[in-house]
């Protein structure tokens, strides 16, 4: 006889309801990270993402909730009896101890022997490709070393759940890009549970494979980093990734926008009920008088400001709806535009994407 039940699904390595009280900020998140899987908690300052950690960590007290670790209660277990590994933003190297040392610290803590705890050490400095800097002291260590040392020393513990708060952060933006790609092939052969914490869109993007959004101390979006990126539910999402967001109601293709004046944006295709719209900077063509033709969306506005953006210029535009455009030098040129002129956007139908609130 074929046995027909569905196989269970491996249980989270990490299953967390956090509430923290610190002043008068309140943190309420749920957060649940599979055996493997790397969660950044993306935020703006302030928002609760370092709280979080520290809650993970035992490191601050929480008010309510519960953290397992592998099916095991750790709520309430000390800092040193958890199975975490942690790296802080700053790293915090002993000064006095060398890299080995430095990465062989935990496991002595553990108690393991000597030998082997410096074995282990050696091994993993081999892995963050520092073998030959063993010996040396944190203060002759580059940024990025560094970073690689801190790493090492996380895992040097054989932690269950890996913590990173801001893990590249001190990093110039140079030594940032390299550091970045070896942290994502080092936590791709990680087998417990990582979570980190970034402010840096890119970061998120590029090491997570799930992207948890909080602000002011609640979860406000979570998923797949290209989710997030595509459809942006808050305007700090939005802005960080570098849409125009608006909020209203569908009917057919037609949407009624919440905060605007604005009668509606069309759409490609149809909705009903309460959604999102977006469109990149770069679908919005910008036009000194309104031009003839294809049926779009288009608004009067004024031009609020003009930065450079790489080989591009991002135009900030006030009106019945704010907008970025992101046009070229020359098309700039050719609009002859400055601060405080009025000019019109448009917006093809087809460049907008429309979805569920
Ligand atoms: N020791 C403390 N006592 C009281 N309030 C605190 C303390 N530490 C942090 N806070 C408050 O808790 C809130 C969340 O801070 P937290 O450092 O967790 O935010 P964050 O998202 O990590 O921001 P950042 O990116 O700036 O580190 C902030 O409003 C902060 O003022």
């Amino acid at each position: 006889m074929t046995d027909s039940t569905p196989p269970t699904p491996s249980p989270p390595a990490l299953a967390a309801r956090l509430l923290v009280r610190r002043g008068a900020f309140r943190l309420g998140l749920d957060l649940t990270v599979a055996p493997g899987e790397v969660v950044a908690l993306l935020g703006p300052n302030g928002a609760g993402k370092s709280t979080a950690l520290r809650a993970l960590a035992g490191l601050t007290p929480i008010v309510d909730g519960h953290i397992h670790l592998d099916g095991t209660d750790v709520t309430t277990a000390p800092v040193e009896r958890r199975p975490i590994g942690m790296v802080f933003q700053d790293y915090l190297l002993f000064a006095h101890l060398s890299a080995l040392e430095n990465v062989a610290f935990g496991p002595r803590c553990q108690g393991v022997r000597r030998r082997e705890a410096r074995a282990r050490a050696a091994e993993l400095l081999e892995r963050v490709g520092l073998a030959n800097y063993a010996a040396a002291r944190p203060r002759s260590l580059s940024g990025g070393q560094a970073q690689r040392v801190a790493l090492a020393r996380a895992l040097a513990v054989a932690p269950r759940l890996l913590l990173l708060d801001e893990p590249l952060a001190a990093l110039d933006a140079h030594t940032r890009v390299t550091v970045r790609s070896e942290l994502r092939r080092h936590l791709a052969g990680f087998g417990g549970a990582t979570v980190l914490v970034t402010h840096d869109p890119l970061d998120a993007m590029v090491l997570a494979d799930r992207v948890t959004v909080v602000e002011d101390g609640s979860v406000v979006q979570d998923g797949p980093p290209a989710d997030i990126a595509r459809w942006p539910r808050t305007d700090y999402v939005a802005r960080l990734v570098g849409l125009n967001l608006y909020r209203g109601t569908a009917s057919g293709t037609h949407v009624a926008l919440a905060q605007a004046a604005v009668p509606r944006i069309v759409t490609a295709s149809a909705h009903s009920g309460e959604v999102f719209v977006a469109f990149p900077p770069s679908a919005v063509a910008l036009f000194r008088e309104p031009p003839e033709g294809t049926p779009r969306n288009m608004w009067p506005v004024t031009v609020e400001g003009i930065d450079r953006l790489g080989d591009q210029v991002r135009v900030h535009l006030r009106g019945e709806v704010a907008l970025s455009a992101d046009i070229t030098p020359a098309g700039l040129a050719e609009l002859g535009a400055d601060v405080g002129d009025r000019v019109w956007a448009a917006v093809k139908a087809a460049e907008v994407a429309c979805y569920p609130a």
